[in-house]
C-alpha cells in the first residue's frame, strides 16, 4: 500500500507502531504482577515482559518483511511460546511515513538491512519498579525474598527512591544498514506526559540519518561534565574510567537507552561504560539515534561498532558517547591506555 515509500522510511514508521505496541505488552505484563524472572547468567535476567515484546516485535517485522535479518536479545526462545494473534501490528506511523528518504538511503533492499532488537533495555530496574508497585509493606517484603539478585541496601535505596525506576525501562529497535545504524526507535513504556490537556503513558523517540531526530525535545548538553552510567552493573574498572573525567556529578541510570535519552535532552555530557556487559542490540538503536542528531557512540578506544548479521554480540570493548564531537573527544582523551588494553585484551 505504500509501496511508493522507500522501504527504509516505511520499515521506521513500522517500527514505530511495533514499539508502542510492545511497550503496552511490557505494561501489562507488569499490572498482572506475575514477571516470570528466568536467570540466563550473572545479573542477566529475563522475563515475561522481555520474552512477549520480543515475540510481538519479530513476528510483525518478520510478516511485513520477510527477507529482514532480525537479531534479538531474547532469540533463543525462536519457536517456543505463541504468538497471541493480538500481537501482529500491521499498522505503520502515519507521521513517519511522511520524511523525506535522504537520497543515499533510498535504494536500500531487505538484504542490506539488520534490525536490532532488544525488547526490553533496563530489565533490572523492570524488576525492581515491579518489587515497589507493590504497595502492601507484606506483599512487597514477599516479592523481595524472591528477588535474589537485589541486596538490602538496594532495597532500601529504592524504597527512597518514589518508585522512580520504571522510567529508565525502554523499547529498542536498531536499523543497521550495511553494517552501520542508520535509524532507530527508543520507546519509554512509562514516560508520563500531558498531550493537548490528557495525562499520557509512554513516548517514543526515533532517529533517520540525514533526517534527524523526533518525539522529543532535544537539549544542548549541561554547562559542567554530568557523567551518565550503568547503576546495576558496575565493577572496579567501570569505576575508574569514570574517576577520570573531571566529572561534576555521575547520573546511574538504567539501560543504555534510557542513558542514550539523557544526553540527547541535555541531562548528561557523557555516557562511559567501560565493560564488556552491552550487546549490539543495547547499542544499535541508540547509537542511530544520537548520531542522527549530531552525536557520537563508539567503544572506549573511540572505534565504532559493526552491526552486520555476522559480528559477535558483546560491545567487548565497552562504550563511550557524547551529544557532539568535541565531548566525545574530551572522554576519549581521559580514558587511560592501560585501561583501553584491559578491555581489548580480555
Ligand atoms: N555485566 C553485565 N552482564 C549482563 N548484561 C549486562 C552487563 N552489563 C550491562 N549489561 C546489559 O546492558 C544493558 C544496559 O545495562 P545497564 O543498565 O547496567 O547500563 C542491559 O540490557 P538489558 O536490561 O536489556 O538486559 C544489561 O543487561
Ligand atoms: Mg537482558
Ligand atoms: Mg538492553
Ligand atoms: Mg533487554
Amino acid at each position: 500500500m505504500y509501496g511508493s515509500v522507500p522501504l527504509i522510511v516505511r520499515l521506521l514508521a513500522s517500527s514505530v507502531s511495533v514499539a508502542n505496541r510492545a511497550g503496552k505488552i511490557v505494561r501489562d505484563v507488569m499490572s498482572k504482577g506475575e514477571l516470570g524472572i528466568v536467570e540466563k547468567g550473572k545479573d542477566d535476567y529475563q522475563t515475561e515482559a522481555d520474552r512477549s515484546a520480543q515475540r510481538c516485535i519479530v513476528a510483525s517485522l518478520a510478516a511485513q518483511y520477510p527477507n529482514l535479518k532480525i537479531i534479538g536479545e531474547e532469540d533463543s526462545l525462536e519457536d517456543e511460546g505463541e504468538v497471541v494473534s493480538d500481537w501482529l501490528v500491521n499498522e505503520i506511523d502515519k507521521e513517519i511515513l511522511k520524511l523525506q528518504c535522504p537520497p543515499n538511503l533510498q535504494e536500500v533492499k531487505e538484504e542490506d538491512i539488520v534490525v536490532w532488537v532488544d525488547p526490553l533495555d533496563g530489565t533490572s530496574e523492570y524488576t525492581q519498579g515491579a518489587l515497589m508497585l507493590k504497595r502492601d509493606p507484606w506483599e512487597r517484603w514477599k516479592m523481595y525474598l524472591t528477588h535474589p539478585f537485589i541486596s538490602m541496601k538496594w532495597y532500601l535505596s529504592l524504597l527512597q527512591n518514589n518508585y522512580g525506576f520504571l522510567e529508565h525501562v525502554t523499547v529498542l529497535i536498531g536499523i543497521a544498514v550495511n553494517e552501520t545504524p542508520v535509524a532507530g526507535v527508543i520507546h519509554q513504556p512509562y514516560y508520563k506526559n500531558i498531550v493537548e490537556g490528557d495525562k499520557k503513558i509512554g513516548r517514543t523517540i526515533w532517529g533517520l540519518h540525514g533526517v534527524g531526530v523526533g518525539g522529543f525535545t532535544p537539549a544542548p548538553p549541561p554547562e559542567s561534565i554530568v557523567i551518565t552510567t550503568t547503576r546495576s552493573h558496575s565493577n572496579p574498572v567501570v569505576e575508574e574510567a569514570l574517576k577520570v573525567m573531571n566529572a561534576s556529578k555521575v547520573l546511574r541510570v538504567g539501560g543504555a537507552g534510557y542513558k542514550v535519552l539523557q544526553l540527547l535532552e541535555g541531562n548528561a555530557s557523557i555516557y562511559v561504560f567501560a565493560s564488556p556487559g552491552c550487546k549490539k542490540w543495547d547499542t544499535c538503536a541508540p547509537e542511530a539515534i544520537l548520531s542522527a542528531a549530531g552525536g557520537k557512540l563508539t567503544d572506549i578506544l573511540g572505534n565504532f561498532y559493526k552491526y552486520g548479521a555476522n559480528v559477535t554480540k558483546p560491545n567487548k570493548t565497552g562504550v563511550l558517547a557524547a551529544v557532539n564531537n568535541e565531548l566525545h573527544s574530551y572522554a576519549l582523551e581521559r580514558i587511560p591506555e592501560k585501561l583501553q588494553e584491559t578491555l581489548a585484551n580480555k
